[in-house]
């Protein structure tokens, strides 16, 4: 369904763009259907970059993003299929349009031949499918309602599309413990349904509670990805340890320079320097950001 093949993305940067920071390099891994792949990694290590470029918001620079094999078009169509949440609901909203505008202009957009009886119906069918009360929160405005009934918002809103990949990104960063829960165990039922998640998260925990499959990022590249239970369970690569002990270290930089005695994947990377060490776990060498630097 969807496949990211050797994807980098550089941003011009400096006054007149004259220099360039490579936020995403050579990232490749798919999503099938009914899957939630969860996207792990420090702050800046280019998780909201790749959900970008998923969502056609921004432009691959080298490599390719495929959905059922067609390249990203951002368009209706595209997004009839793909749709995206992030981190704060209400950015997501115009704060002058109450939520029935945010259903009305799916309809218009995507369904107007469907009689406006037909189209109330489907709108409550999926408020209530994310544990809404029609009553309660049609003809309100986005800072009349709670982040999190926000967010249930946005996920009925894309239950209304033809949707089969929700890219998730920090959807629940804002919400207190128990929304957050609520949230999850949502997108747990989205998941039974047979709907592909993204979800991308700093954190750990949460990305382990949802996904059958996990890929850890650092500095823009995949260090280690495979079956969640084996990447939490038996981590290779030193960052995945370090980012699972959780150890008080964690907010300083991960030094790249530090030797590692002995990385077992050393020289042995193919594309993105990933070495499959079991079956659909791959790792890189830990001291690959050391050997590919100028
Ligand atoms: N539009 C942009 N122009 C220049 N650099 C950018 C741009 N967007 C992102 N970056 C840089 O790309 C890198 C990856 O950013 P990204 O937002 O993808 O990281 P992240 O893992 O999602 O971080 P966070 O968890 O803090 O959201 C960072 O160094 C960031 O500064």
């Amino acid at each position: 369904m969807l496949k990211l093949d050797d994807v980098t993305k550089e941003f011009r940067i400096g006054a007149f763009g004259g220099k360039s920071v490579a936020a995403v390099r050579n990232v490749s891994f798919e999503v099938v259907p009914g899957e939630v792949v969860s996207l792990i990694g420090e702050s800046g290590s280019g998780k909201s970059t790749i959900g970008r470029m998923i969502l056609g918001l921004n432009p691959v620079t080298r490599g390719s993003i495929t959905f059922d094999g067609l390249p990203v078009r951002a368009g209706k169509e595209y997004y009839r299929h793909i749709q995206g949440i992030f981190q704060d609901p209400f950015s997501s909203f115009n704060p002058v349009f109450k939520a029935d505008r945010v259903f009305a202009m799916i309809k218009d957009t995507y369904y107007p031949d469907v009689a406006e009886a037909e189209w109330a119906r489907r709108v409550a069918v999926a408020l209530r499918d994310v544990r809404l009360n029609p009553d309660q929160v049609l003809g309100k405005y986005p800072h009349q309602l709670s982040g999190g009934q926000l967010q249930r918002l946005l996920i009925a809103r894309a239950l209304l599309l033809d949707i089969r990949l929700l890219v998730a990104d920090e959807i629940t960063s804002m919400l207190d413990a128990s929304t957050r829960i609520d949230v999850l165990n949502l997108l747990a039922e989205l998941k039974a349904r047979g709907l592909a998640v993204l979800y991308i998260t700093h954190d750990l925990s949460l990305g382990n509670y949802l996904a059958e499959r996990t890929v850890v990022l650092r500095g823009g590249r995949v260090v280690e990805m495979g079956p969640t239970e084996r990447v939490f369970g038996d981590p290779l690569h030193p960052y995945t340890r370090e980012l699972l002990s959780a150890v008080p270290r964690l907010h300083e930089p991960w030094d790249d320079a530090a030797p590692v005695d002995t990385c077992p994947y050393h020289e042995r990377g193919g594309s993105g320097g990933l070495v499959e060490a079991e079956p659909g776990h791959h790792v890189a060498c830990a001291e690959l950001q050391r050997c590919l630097r100028p």
